[in-house]
């Protein structure tokens, strides 16, 4: 008999309407998220474990390191096979890409969630747990590190964003398209993406800053974070990385102060390079020391400058961490 750990954090997919908000809330107890889907699966023991139940607006960078160390924990019995991690979508790929990044283990990780709550009909809970264990079921699954799994799809953790606010299909993987699809349990690969980023750490610095560029952006957004306290800068630049030239006297200050600022782009696909010479441009600020953020998105690279930071890396460790 195979061994599954369920982590549940919240999210949609435990969660019901409230008759008097008319608005969803969590509510589905450990057994009325799983039973069902129990009751439907054979040769294969679901273990539940019931984190909290919480909604994914409210998962901090303390409450990830939580679910690492539940995951590590159920990984590192030799009756368990795999784990899923259930999770509100909202910030399902922050922790999804916590955890591909920190652990490496061949066992597979998958994330899941819902759209729809339990009081809706076409509740997608159960279609995305069911197709969770036949992903975590499948040999093929050993070794890609953190996966996501939605709408019968299996996306890369560093790959996959939210798209749609509403949609059943909003998770997508913008630049290569999901790893495979899962079709009538079934799971079948397109590609095997190994993951390969790691940083090994079981804490997040949590003092890291992410600032969007747009038209006009002065530099008092950084100054305030500088004069905070905080130990890393993410800047969601302008196109192929550029920046309003207000900002450049304090990204100078905080690089002086040895803040780490991580450059990545506003843009939902392509990377970031010193293509621009003009004042701004990424040319200038890869020479005085900004770090290159490669294809990843802020809230991303947000994630893994908080794991860099926290695991005392140097900023070449950094800069190599980020090359593609
Ligand atoms: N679909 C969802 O799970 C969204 C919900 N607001 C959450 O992230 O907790």
């Amino acid at each position: 008999m195979k061994n599954i750990v369920v982590v549940m954090t919240g999210g949609t997919i435990a969660m019901r309407i409230d008759p008097n908000l008319r608005a969803a809330i969590p509510s589905l107890s450990s057994e009325e998220l799983i039973g069902e889907v129990k009751a439907h699966i054979k040769d294969t023991q679901i273990r539940e474990k019931e984190l909290f139940n919480i909604p994914s607006g409210h998962i901090t960078p303390e409450r990830m390191t939580e679910i690492r160390q539940a995951v590590v924990e159920a990984l590192s019995d030799p009756e368990n096979v795999g784990v899923i991690v259930t999770h509100g979508t909202d910030t399902l790929e922050e922790t999804a890409y916590y955890l591909d990044i920190s652990i490496d283990n061949e066992k597979p990780i998958v994330m899941t969630g819902a759209m729809r709550n339990a009081s809706e009909l076409g509740y997608d809970g159960e279609l995305n747990l069911t197709a969770s264990i036949a992903t975590i079921l499948n040999e093929e699954s050993r070794g890609l590190g953190t996966l996501v799994v939605m709408n019968n799809e299996v996306h890369s953790a560093a790959q996959v964003t939210k798209t749609n606010t509403l949609s059943v299909n909003t998770f997508k993987s913008p630049e290569l398209g999901p790893l495979g699809i899962i079709d009538n349990d079934e799971v079948l690969y397109y590609r095997r993406e190994k993951s390969v980023k790691k940083v090994i750490v079981d804490t997040l610095e949590p003092k890291i800053a992410l600032i969007k560029m747009a038209a006009g952006v002065e530099g008092d957004i950084i100054d305030f974070y500088i004069d905070n306290g905080y130990k890393g800068i993410v800047i969601e630049a302008l196109g192929r990385g550029n920046v309003p030239p207000a900002t450049l006297p304090s990204i100078n200050r905080a690089l002086e102060l040895n803040i780490p600022i991580v450059l990545v782009s506003r843009c939902a696909t392509g990377r970031v390079l010193g293509s621009y010479g003009y004042l701004g441009g990424g040319k200038g600020l890869f020479e005085s020391g900004v770090i290159n953020g490669g294809y990843l998105p802020g809230h991303k690279a947000r994630i893994a400058l908080m794991a860099l930071v926290s695991a005392n890396k140097s900023k070449e460790e950094m800069e190599q961490f980020f090359k593609i």
